[in-house]
């Protein structure tokens, strides 16, 4: 027999239940019919329990009406397969130096391994989810990209590319049909040829492209980070300009950061970097009062 207090605990727990139902519901309600694209980053996507909350975060957004498109890395399972064939992991401003044979290597692990393991997920949970890369239909259309180091106006890095266009039909007709898009970063070339494009920059792209209502990053930290290691849950793109100039923001936070920057600047109202690490992390985002992160602001925004 439940005692008075574990009435009032059982009540009190109830009560919290139906004031984040309660709170999501405005959020359900201006969200419904939008597109958000969500880059899955593959630092986020390590532990078995936070893949499952990421599917079911992901499959309770298409059933409220919202339309996720789906972006993902996998540059930490890239990594491993290198590693395993004996080859070095080289990075040049968060870009992999991409010879030949490690395009075959990304390509296998991006459009093949995790590709099929994110769409499997999603489907497991009621989703209908369709995975695809670039080279389908040719929608993600790519050049070489050379970066630009202190020593080096315009390093070559190898197969590694930039979005020239994104042909946005196969998306949109994917999205119309209830399909849950589930992106490999590869890129075609002029001759057919495939290239390694960075997941952010897709992600960025894409949802510039869709003209998406949001874009969301989740990584591995709580968000962008100042020099003190303090989340800063704002920023302009002045800040970020600072920012890259004395060196706070490196590695991988530099593609992520300039792909957001550029979507915010482009049309895209909401973009987000958070923290993939923590359960449900997409929900609290999208539908509680409190964002999670670091947002990033338009040029004409105030922080
Ligand atoms: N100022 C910063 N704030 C947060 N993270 C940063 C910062 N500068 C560099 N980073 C690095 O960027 C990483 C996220 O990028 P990345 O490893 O490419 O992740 P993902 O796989 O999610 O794309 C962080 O784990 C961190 O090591
Ligand atoms: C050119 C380039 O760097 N491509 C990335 C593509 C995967 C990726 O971006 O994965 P994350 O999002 O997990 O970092 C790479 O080869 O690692």
């Amino acid at each position: 027999m439940s005692t008075d207090s574990s009435i009032s605990l059982d009540t009190m727990e109830a009560s919290t239940k139906a004031n984040i139902l309660a709170e999501a519901l405005p959020y359900i309600r201006r969200f419904s019919g939008v597109t958000m694209v969500i880059k899955y980053g593959g630092n986020a996507m390590t532990d078995p329990q936070l893949k499952e909350s990421f599917a079911k975060d992901v499959v309770l957004l298409k059933l409220v009406g919202i339309h996720p498109v789906i972006v993902h890395g996998g540059g930490p399972q890239i990594n491993d397969l290198l590693q395993k064939i004996g080859k070095d992991n080289q990075f040049i401003q968060g870009m992999r130096v991409t010879d030949n044979e490690t395009m075959n290597i990304v390509e296998m692990v991006l459009g093949g391994c995790v590709n099929k393991e994110i769409t499997s997920l999603l489907n497991q949970h009621g989703g209908h989810a369709v995975g695809i890369t670039g080279r389908d239909n040719h929608f993600i259309k790519a050049r070489k990209l050379y970066v630009s180091t202190p020593e080096n106006a315009r390093q070559d890095i190898g197969q590694v590319g930039e979005v020239e266009s994104i042909d946005t039909a196969l998306i949109e007709e994917m999205v119309e049909h209830g399909y849950i898009p589930v992106v490999a970063p590869v890129g075609v070339g002029e001759q057919g040829e495939a290239f390694n494009i960075n997941a952010d920059v897709v992600a960025g792209k894409l949802a510039e492209s869709l003209q998406a209502e949001k874009l969301i990053m989740l990584t591995n930290t709580i968000g962008v980070l100042d020099k003190n290691q303090q989340l800063l849950s704002r920023l302009t793109p002045a800040d970020i300009n600072a920012l890259i100039a004395d060196g706070t923001l490196q590695n991988g936070m530099l593609p992520k950061i300039n792909a957001t920057l550029q979507a915010a600047m482009h049309g895209v109202h909401n973009t987000h970097i958070i923290d993939g690490r923590v359960p449900h992390a997409l929900l609290l985002e999208i539908f509680t009062d409190k964002g999670v992160g670091t947002m990033i602001l338009g040029q004409n925004e105030q922080a």
